[in-house]
């Protein structure tokens, strides 16, 4: 079975446009659970556009399922630029206090847009290693965020990482295009079978949808896929508890 993690990053976006607590985060997050979701993901980032760290402690609190926290393990803390949101601690000071089931390490820059690339392990393996040994003695699997690259894949096996999580856009943007679609989920497959070999559970997400997960779902040996802008998108034409449902459908359940 294939679980579902929700990933909450949009609701928290459409919260903090006002001074405003509504979408509540934690609600939003107990309708996706009471809809069938398995887990939920966020990531708080440096400049808190969206989930802030008062939203990971409020989570914490209430979760009936697995909680995701992914993030840049190399940030640094930062005061807040705006009136009454707390300031953000530093993802491993945070992952360190609220010790999620799982972290899923992510190598984005502060400044990016959204997530656009997996780790480098040949130049950060060495400094990934000893964090990933710290989570894990927390009682904390983790995951690292990988392009679908074999050699990459085997360095991430070397960190002592519990799972990767592949890099969806590839895929979902071939499937989109039309272009190259076989070739390009050949790499995840490929990608899939190393992950195995090396003995690596395998994760993945970013930007898939109801179109694309059906034949991604057939992955061998994928154990979560997190999700969140599309099913947020599509919660607003078809309602979160439909689309919650057409989400696990499309994973084959
Ligand atoms: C790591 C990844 O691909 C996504 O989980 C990420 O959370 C997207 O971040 P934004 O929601 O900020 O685009
Ligand atoms: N790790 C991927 C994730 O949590 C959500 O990515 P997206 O569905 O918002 O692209």
């Amino acid at each position: 079975m294939i679980a579902l993690s929700v990933n909450l990053n949009k609701i928290a976006l459409i919260r903090n446009s006002r001074d405003t607590t509504n979408p509540s985060v934690p609600a939003h997050a107990q309708m996706c659970i009471d809809a069938g979701a398995d887990g939920i993901t966020v990531h708080p980032r440096p400049d808190q556009r969206h989930i802030r760290a008062s939203d990971c402690f409020d989570l914490a609190g209430m979760l009936s399922v697995e909680f995701n926290i992914e993030g840049n393990p190399f940030t640094e803390a930062r005061k807040s630029d705006r009136q009454g949101v707390g300031d953000y601690p530093g993802f491993m000071a945070l992952v360190r206090e609220i010790r999620p089931a799982q972290c899923t390490l992510v190598p984005d820059t502060d400044g990016q847009l959204t997530s656009d690339h997996g780790f480098d392990l040949k130049k950060d393996g060495e400094r990934v290693a000893p964090l990933v040994e710290e989570l894990k003695s927390l009682g904390i699997r983790t995951s690292l965020f990988m392009d679908p690259d074999p050699e990459q894949i085997r360095l991430a096996a070397q960190t002592g990482t519990d799972r990767i999580e592949l890099y969806t856009e590839s895929y979902a943007h071939a499937c989109k295009s039309g272009d190259n679609v076989e070739a390009i989920f050949a790499q995840f497959i490929t990608a899939a079978e190393v992950a195995a070999d090396v003995g690596l559970g395998l994760n993945a997400g970013h930007d898939l949808d109801l179109h694309n997960l059906p034949r991604f779902a057939t992955v061998p040996g994928l154990l979560e896929v997190s999700i969140g802008h599309a099913l947020t998108v599509d919660a607003i034409r078809m309602g979160l508890a439909n689309t919650v449902a057409a989400y696990q459908r499309a994973l084959g359940k």
